[in-house]
């Protein structure tokens, strides 16, 4: 486990120190209330334990470990199980040190078996934090996945144009966002099956996936339609970015087992109008253009400055 010692006299910390050592634990240290927050917010994700002696002059561990519990909430930080070392075995001290946000409390001076001991059941604990961090990271990606294609889905889409949009706003900068929707999509299920419509989907976005650049975001938004964030691109220059996104599409026929098939999308794009835009106005601008494509005769782009 990775530990952190806080405590002022120079060698209860030291003697602990090197008890955790022998125990193949690694150790940072801070000599005061004030140093352990810093070390807190330095190393939240990587620390498995705080180890806070109590009394300490300036701020002491009751106040330490207040302030880095209300830091974890506030930052949205690891929480870290902390343990409190005091001389003082009272059972109002004892309530206080848990109340203020400790998990444990152990009078010191701390026999070491009982101290191997406890590093025993905090390794424990440190095994299912990690297991637990790990499994919530692998949900997070599939609820932001689109199953099929393995781009973003349209929640994680929204969430990325939502800090567009707000970066926008804060860099009085634009960007520009389209909206396209494979034409009469309908027959290929109809006449060539719900596997053949599936391969095209997700061959639809490994095109459209070689025309973005790296900052560019690519969402499914609905069974057929996807949703294309163009960063710090406006005007000509982003109806030139769909051009491209409809030729890779167009310009070779996909193929699927023996089957050809000639696939076109349609395009709407507008560009973000920073005064007055927000990300569901955005949205339905990027609409109404791809409508009209549609209404155009499909396999086409149309782009409007966002006013
Ligand atoms: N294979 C497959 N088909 C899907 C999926 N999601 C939606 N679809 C199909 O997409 C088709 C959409 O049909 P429509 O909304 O009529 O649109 P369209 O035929 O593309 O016609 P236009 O958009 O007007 O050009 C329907 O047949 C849906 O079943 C999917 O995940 N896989």
């Amino acid at each position: 486990m990775k530990i952190l010692i806080v405590d002022d006299t120079n060698t209860d910390r030291l003697l602990l120190k090197m008890y955790l050592l022998k125990l193949g634990h690694q150790v940072v240290e801070a000599v005061d209330g004030e140093q352990a927050i810093i070390q807190y917010i330095k190393d939240a994700n990587e620390l498995d334990l705080i180890l806070m002696d109590v009394q300490m002059p300036e701020l002491g561990g009751f106040e330490a470990v207040n302030k880095i519990r209300s830091i974890q909430e506030s930052r949205n930080l690891e929480w870290v199980p902390i343990i409190f070392l005091s001389a003082s075995a009272e059972a109002d001290d004892i309530e206080e040190g848990i109340r203020a946000g400790g998990d444990d409390y152990l009078i010191k001076p701390i026999h070491q078996k009982v101290l191997s001991a406890k590093m025993l059941a905090m390794q424990r604990i440190a095994d299912m934090r990690h297991r637990l961090i790990l499994a919530n990271n692998v949900l997070e990606a599939q609820a932001s996945t689109d199953h099929l294609t393995g781009i973003l889905n349209r929640r994680a889409l929204e969430t990325v144009l939502d800090r567009e949009v707000a970066r926008s706003k804060r860099f009085a900068s634009s960007f520009s966002f389209a909206l396209f929707d494979l034409d009469h999509f309908k027959r290929v299920n109809d006449e060539h099956g719900h596997d053949a419509g599936d391969y095209v989907l997700a061959e639809v976005v490994k095109r459209v996936s070689e025309g973005l650049r790296s900052d560019d975001a690519l969402g499914r938004v609905g069974g057929e339609e996807f949703g294309v964030l163009i960063v710090n691109c406006v005007g000509k220059t982003a109806k030139e970015a769909c051009e491209r996104y409809r030729q890779l599409i167009s310009e070779k026929p996909f193929y699927y087992n023996d089957i050809e098939m000639n696939i076109t999308i349609s395009v709407g794009c507008v560009t973000f109008n920073v005064k007055e835009d927000s990300r569901e106005s955005i949205y339905k601008k990027a609409d109404v253009c791809l409508y009209e494509a549609k209404r155009l005769g499909r396999n086409q782009v149309v782009y409007k400055e966002s006013s």
